[in-house]
């Protein structure tokens, strides 16, 4: 069976400014991974994760997520690979004036779903999800850090993404919760959605095996 690719980066450099932060990075992620970027501090874990949703340019080398090649991607079509990704960062970034419900009603509505009957049942299917089925009338402050994460997450789901990219999602929690978030993840890539996660927990690497790769000295090294 030939493994269907969702990432593919061959000899990829980025940059921040002028400053090279990884270079030759060469890549494959394929549906179902579970793909954890570790390394530290300041090693390049957000930038390789930024750019594959175009939010930073590709400075040599291919770099292909899905069908789009990044390195020579039009403007006009990042909304369309933006939409075939979830994403997830620590921090919840919930909007904090409108309940859960309203939260994902509005990224369904701004991603063109106009049918109430069909927009109820997808918030409730990703609820259910993530254990959250009970909560959608719950404001963003009556809900606990890992609560929210599960809400970020759903939201991440609407659209039925082939790639989850989490950046640092366990970074505000406690461990409990945060091992309880990674557990959710990996179920998740159990379905077929690719999951890349970046990590400074070790003990959550060691808990919830996964593909691994280290930002180290502007490479990234399979381990
Ligand atoms: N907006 C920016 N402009 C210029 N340089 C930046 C910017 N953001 C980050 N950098 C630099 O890029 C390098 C890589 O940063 P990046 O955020 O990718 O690291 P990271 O591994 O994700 O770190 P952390 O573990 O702290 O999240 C760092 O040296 C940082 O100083």
């Amino acid at each position: 069976m030939i493994e269907e690719q969702i990432v593919n980066y061959s000899n990829v450099q980025l940059n921040r400014e002028e400053n090279i932060i990884l270079r030759n990075v060469n890549l494959t992620v394929n549906r179902g991974d579970f793909l954890y970027v570790i390394g530290k501090v300041g090693s390049g874990k957000s930038t390789l994760m930024k750019s594959m949703y175009a939010e930073l340019p590709v400075e040599y080398g291919s770099a292909r997520v899905f069908d789009y090649e990044l390195a020579s991607i039009k403007r006009r079509h990042v909304p369309f690979l933006r939409r075939k990704i979830g994403i997830v960062f620590q921090d919840f970034q919930l909007l904090i004036d409108r309940t859960v419900e309203k939260n994902l009603e509005f990224v369904l509505r701004a991603t063109d779903w106009k049918n109430k009957r069909e927009i109820k049942d997808r918030i409730n299917e990703v609820l259910v999800l993530v254990g959250m089925q009970n909560k959608a009338y719950k404001m963003p402050h009556e809900l606990s850090g890992g609560e929210q994460q599960r809400v970020v997450i759903a939201r991440a789901l609407l659209n039925s993404p082939a790639l989850i990219l989490a950046d640092e999602p366990t970074g505000n929690l406690d461990p409990e919760t945060g091992s309880q978030i990674v557990s959710l993840l990996q179920d998740i890539s159990g379905r077929g959605t690719a999951v890349i996660m970046s990590t400074h927990n070790y003990s959550i690497v060691q808990a919830f095996p996964g593909k691994i790769m280290r930002c180290e000295d502007m490479n990234l090294i399979p381990m």
